[in-house]
């Protein structure tokens, strides 16, 4: 079973195709790496998912069926930097985030376990780490406990331990059978956490498949470039 089918998908800004015909799969229980210069349309393609902007043309499936918005309730996000209340801890973010969405209060402490916020869940946001924030974003995008979670560039900005902490975080939601698409500059953590990747470059995928087949003699980085170069630098 599949859990994200894109076809032939379009997303024009007037004359501007950030989404130019992308093709793409993601395997049930699969962590997929979205790869793909700036500009290249990864946060466009994850936000025409996740229902936030509307196609210009193409197909989605999701979770085997045809796009339909209430699947959505399936799936979890965070794309672009969490919308938190600074003044604000962990754990009233969550009550109104299990109001919101109709969520049994009761998930928040496993959730909060989940990210590893537990013994911080009373601290304001305002002394949370970009790393803490990133984490209490995740826990909200799993409180509806989604079968397909969907990250942009949840290591952006972050040090060496926050990145490691994502990681580690990735792979545990992995284990609990959670598909996860993410997207990344960093070749380096993709190949390390995801089983396939997609790399997009001016709003089309140029390759799909597992980490190993996009490198070159073993270098991850050169058959990115590889493809980056083959289509003219892929710069917008
Ligand atoms: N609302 C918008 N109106 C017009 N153009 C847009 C809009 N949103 C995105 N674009 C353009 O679409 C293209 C794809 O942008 P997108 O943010 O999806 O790329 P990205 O791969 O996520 O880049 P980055 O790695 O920098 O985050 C870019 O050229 C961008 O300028």
């Amino acid at each position: 079973m599949t859990t994200l089918e894109v076809s032939a998908l379009h997303k024009h800004y007037g004359d501007h195709r950030a989404l130019d015909g992308i093709d793409l799969t993601v395997g049930q229980g699969e962590v997929y790496g979205l790869l793909g210069p700036n500009g290249a349309g990864k946060t466009t393609l994850m936000k025409v998912v996740l229902g936030l902007q509307r196609p210009t043309s193409g197909h989605i499936r999701l979770f085997g069926e045809p796009y339909h918005r209430s699947a959505l309730a399936q799936v979890g996000a965070l794309v672009e930097v969490p919308g938190l209340w600074p003044h604000l801890d962990a754990d009233a973010h969550l009550r109104a985030h299990a109001r919101l969405r109709g969520v049994d209060h009761r998930w928040i402490d496993g959730v909060l376990e989940q990210v590893r916020l537990g013994e911080v869940r009373h601290r304001a946001v305002s002394k949370y780490s970009l790393g803490m924030r990133w984490r209490l974003g995740i826990a909200i995008a799993l409180l509806v406990r989604p079968r397909f979670i969907v990250l942009d560039e949840p290591t952006n900005g972050l040090d060496p331990v926050g990145i490691r902490e994502m990681r580690a975080l990735i792979r545990t939601l992995a284990g609990a059978g959670t598909t996860i698409m993410v997207s990344s500059h960093q070749l380096g953590e993709i190949a390390q956490v995801c089983d396939r990747v997609g790399v997009l470059v001016a709003g089309r995928t140029h390759y799909e498949g597992p980490v190993d087949g996009l490198a070159v003699d073993g270098d991850l980085e050169a058959g990115f470039f590889r493809i980056i170069d083959s289509v003219g630098g892929g710069v917008r």
